[in-house]
């Protein structure tokens, strides 16, 4: 391609020499990194990248592939998926196999998912069984995040273990979806501080679910059942109100907090202003909210409206922009998706009352893409914070890194087109022109010259391991410095009078 397209990834065959041990040596490309771009060969054996530089002496036997003119990226590591996961009384449409398929295509080559436990249910059960699911099932490696869906007598201990032996390192509060997910504030500050107790990051779904009920109550009472409904049920107010709590809650527990899906600019800018005061915090806005907007919400097809139903939802055309200004910036942290897809039929379910249309939109295939057409065509990022945004800054967050989000040596790399077990597209008809051409994927050629040629189960479970440097080098620093001020005064005791209650009565 010429450089008015730019490919992510490799592009044109060189010779068609079949490789042993996936023996890659990618060529005449620019790496690109967060921290930098260089003219640079990138060769690949046995899933690691074993040599960066120009000039490399390779063995026989290995695949060329030319890619003069083209970057050569990290692959995308989306931080919020949700791939068969039960909901609302059924279960999103992509499961394990066709949802990392569908990432592949797009150039993401690692997800994050998460294990959606029900209340009652035991942690530790859900994990399993989400291990069981993913494991004989995934095309590219994937992490887990664990949902907290209460606060009980075990959760402590299960959130231990969790940490300790199962490599899990962040876990999920949710302050919407009543009696599913719905935590008290003091369930969240018991989350929380159980969190900065083990080095796990703390997430949450920021939005005030209580009021959302009511408003949504009210707005079917006067008849609007329409998806029109759910987006005027959940304004920015009660986004903005949950993450401001939320973080304010996370820095009493001295805890690193990670707010998923942020939808609207002011809950950004809640996010930006406690960075701003030191607190260690991340925002990570979604493919969705970078894209798309509110005005689906009126189209008068009810498919078209309800595909674009997830929570928070999609916010007035004016916020994209900002959106992107906060991640050029950094204010923002990380772009995922929250790709949790359901099919017509399923949507249907709420044909006549929005609060029953399962939430969740498509985005792992096209994240990359969108992001590259969004972002750099517009330049509003340069190519290394692209990386930042779809794969480094994860990496870092979610302690991946270096291995995952970054080409060097032992690393891997990327990106391409149109798998997704879905029959809605919400960025569909969006021209993209960042689409590469080749996507390795632990030293495996998954797409060669945009044919996918994935394996169903050759992705890897990746544990994340506690204290992630990036996060809580800081944080313990910061924590000292706070409670040094924080102690009893010495003083004489109050020997005045006291009143008495008794008497009163
Ligand atoms: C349930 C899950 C996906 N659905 C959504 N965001 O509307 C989430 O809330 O992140
Ligand atoms: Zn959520
Ligand atoms: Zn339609
Ligand atoms: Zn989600």
């Amino acid at each position: 391609m010429n450089d008015a397209k730019v490919q992510i990834g490799v592009n044109k065959l060189g010779h068609h020499v079949q490789s042993s041990q996936n023996r890659l040596l990618i060529k005449g490309g620019k790496v690109v990194n967060d921290d930098g771009i260089q003219e640079a060969d990138v060769y690949v054996e046995g899933g690691v990248i074993k040599q960066v530089g120009t000039g490399l002496l390779t063995p026989g036997g290995v695949r060329v592939i030319d890619a003069a003119g083209m970057l050569i990226m990290p692959g995308g590591i989306d931080p919020h998926t949700h791939m068969q996961m039960p909901f609302m009384g059924t279960h999103s449409a992509d499961d394990f196999y066709t949802g990392t398929r569908a990432a592949l295509a797009g150039g993401t080559t690692m997800i994050i998912d998460f294990v959606a436990c029900p209340r009652g249910d035991s942690l530790m059960d859900w994990y399993n069984k989400y291990r069981a699911w993913a494991d004989e099932k995934v095309c590219c490696d994937y992490g887990l995040h664990v949902i907290v869906p209460q606060w009980g007598d075990k959760t402590a201990n299960e959130m231990a273990t969790l940490v300790k032996e199962k490599g899990i390192n962040s876990f999920k509060c949710f302050m919407a979806y009543r009696n599913v997910f719905l935590l008290e504030d003091d369930e969240m500050l018991n989350v929380f501080q159980a969190c900065r107790k083990l080095g796990a990051v703390a997430q949450v779904h920021a939005e005030n679910g209580k009021i959302i009920e009511r408003k949504a109550e009210q707005l079917v009472a006067d008849g609007i059942r329409g998806p029109e409904g759910h987006s005027y049920s959940r304004p920015e107010a009660m986004e903005i109100e949950a993450t401001t709590r939320a973080l304010a809650i996370a820095d009493e527990a001295n805890c690193p907090l990670y707010v998923v899906h942020v939808m609207s600019a002011e809950a950004g800018e809640a996010i930006s202003k406690a960075r701003r005061r030191g607190q260690v915090c991340y925002g990570e806005p979604i493919a969705a909210g970078l894209a798309c907007d509110n005005s689906s919400y009126q189209h008068t097809c009810w498919r078209h409206a309800a595909g674009h139903v997830l929570s928070p939802p999609l916010r007035d055309p004016s916020t994209k922009e900002r959106l992107w200004r906060m991640l050029a910036t950094g204010e923002l942290t990380c772009t995922g998706t929250d790709h949790c897809v359901f099919k017509a039929d399923q949507k249907a379910l709420g044909k006549d009352d929005f609060r029953r249309i399962p939430n969740g939109v498509n985005g792992v295939e096209d994240r990359m893409s969108v992001l590259w057409e969004k972002g750099v065509e517009t330049g509003i990022l340069d190519p290394c914070q692209f990386v930042a945004a779809t794969s480094t800054n994860a990496a870092k967050v979610f302690n991946l890194y270096p291995q995952k989000g970054r080409i060097a040596v032992g690393s891997d790399a990327d990106i391409v087109t149109h798998h997704q077990n879905v029959d809605f597209n919400i960025f569909e008809g969006m021209v993209c022109h960042g689409i590469a051409e080749f996507v390795i994927s632990g030293g495996r050629l998954v797409v060669d010259e945009r044919q996918l040629k994935v394996t169903q189960g050759a992705g890897r479970f990746v544990p994340m391991p506690a204290f992630p440097p990036y996060v809580y080098n800081r944080l313990e620093k910061r924590e000292a410095a706070k409670s040094a001020g924080t102690v009893a005064v010495a003083r004489d005791a109050y020997d005045g009078p006291v009143i008495d209650l008794k008497a009163e009565q």
